[in-house]
């Protein structure tokens, strides 16, 4: 009995849209759903009762991250990552397969694995298949991740289909020394932006005995148009029956689309990351607090979102902690960008329910400032 497993509730008749139900050790969950990623042991400036707050029913941490800093030995002697950060929910490690590229400095990449230096201190590293799944059996999520590459952006078709070909054999090696009882792996599609690559990897991966599996190697800077092709590629390849997790992604007009081809889970930094640049969400766009004409708006953020924020305070009120540097408009942007793709991804779960996703996604791209 797989620890992870998918339950379908309902598809769209029109598109590959679908509603259903992930179970997990520490909890069940709706999707579509959006993981808020908890990089470092904590989603920035929010605790767990304000993330549990938002709706989220699951959070991502980096193994890379918490690999080089604590060290997962030490969480692992802390009683695991959801001890250690009082997260109850269930939560997703991926496994530095992003991160040792888009971080590490001095990569060289072999068959064995990846050597690499630390980001924090220049310190010589080393993540394989074995050492990334070990690590993330010492972190203890519900949902770990593969170790895989994901292969940049640009990519030649010769580098695409080496590197895709090793993510496999990696997958395999992933799988040998997986063993844990109360934590699944998820598979993870690369092929770079080449369609006979990402059918590859696609038929190799879910071929493999994984819990559920991701679609890699995209929200790397390609255009849209170029990720929603790769995806169109992509899910229909997939089990119907297992978790489809699209690695990334967090905004309303990728979310969309994303669940336009059948996708279930998505995660993405953007919610805090934007916060913290003064940016709050919304469904028309974004809105940048730092700008004049809301000095002396004494309106909400967002006049249809309940949030904590949304309910206690105005746009004037949070640009001026903004411009005050005070941390306070930090966390009441992130509480609402998060609570907004919840709520986003509640209505998403809503039309397909109802048989109106078509017209949602109509509806959204007609009011979308592009
Ligand atoms: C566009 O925004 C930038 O890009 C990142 C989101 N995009 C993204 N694509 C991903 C692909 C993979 C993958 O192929 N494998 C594994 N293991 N993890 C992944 C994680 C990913 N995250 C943000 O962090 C931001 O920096
Ligand atoms: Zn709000």
């Amino acid at each position: 009995m797989a620890v992870i497993t998918y339950e379908l509730v309902h598809e769209d008749a029109q598109t590959g849209a679908r509603a259903g139900r992930i179970h997990t050790p520490h909890g069940s969950f709706d999707t579509p759903m959006f993981m808020p990623v908890g990089t470092q042991a904590t989603v920035k400036t929010l605790s767990p009762e304000e993330v549990a707050e938002t709706g989220a029913g699951i959070i991502l941490s980096n193994t890379y991250h918490l690999f080089l800093r604590p060290g997962t030995e030490l969480i692992k002697a802390a009683g695991g990552l959801h001890q250690f950060m009082k997260w109850p929910r269930a939560m997703l490690t991926d496994s530095g397969g992003f991160q040792v590229f888009s971080l590490g400095a001095m990569r060289k990449i072999k068959e064995e694995g990846v050597y690499f230096r630390s980001h924090i201190d220049g310190s010589k590293q080393f993540l394989s298949p074995e050492v990334a799944t070990r690590a993330q059996m010492d972190l203890g999520a519900d949902i770990a991740m593969a170790f895989d590459e994901c292969i940049p952006y640009p990519a030649d078709y010769e580098y695409a289909k080496q590197s895709t070909e090793r993510t496999t054999r990696w997958a395999k090696r992933c799988l040998e020394v997986h063993e844990h009882p109360a934590q699944g792996m998820f598979g993870i599609i690369q092929g770079g932006m080449y369609r006979d690559l990402r059918a590859q990897s696609a038929r190799e991966i879910t071929a493999l005995p994984f819990d559920g599996f991701a679609i890699g190697g995209l929200s790397v800077g390609e255009p849209h148009d170029l990720m929603y092709e790769m995806l169109d590629y992509t899910t229909h390849l997939m089990p119907r029956d297992k978790a489809r997790y699209l690695m990334g992604v967090g905004t309303p007009d990728c979310l969309v689309e994303g669940v336009a081809r059948g996708v279930d889970m998505f995660d993405c930094v953007y919610p805090t990351r934007v916060a913290r640049n003064g940016m709050a969400m919304l469904k028309t766009g974004r809105l940048n607090i730092k700008n004049k004409q809301f000095e002396r708006d004494f309106s909400p953020l967002d006049a249809e979102c309940d949030c904590y924020a949304c309910r206690h305070y105005t746009r004037a009120y949070i640009r001026h902690l903004y411009k005050a540097e005070e941390i306070f408009a930090f966390r009441l942007l992130s509480v609402h960008n998060i609570h907004f793709l919840q709520r986003f991804m509640r209505g998403l779960r809503e039309a397909i329910l109802e048989d109106r996703f078509g017209d949602f996604q109509r509806d959204f791209w007609a009011q979308w400032q592009r």
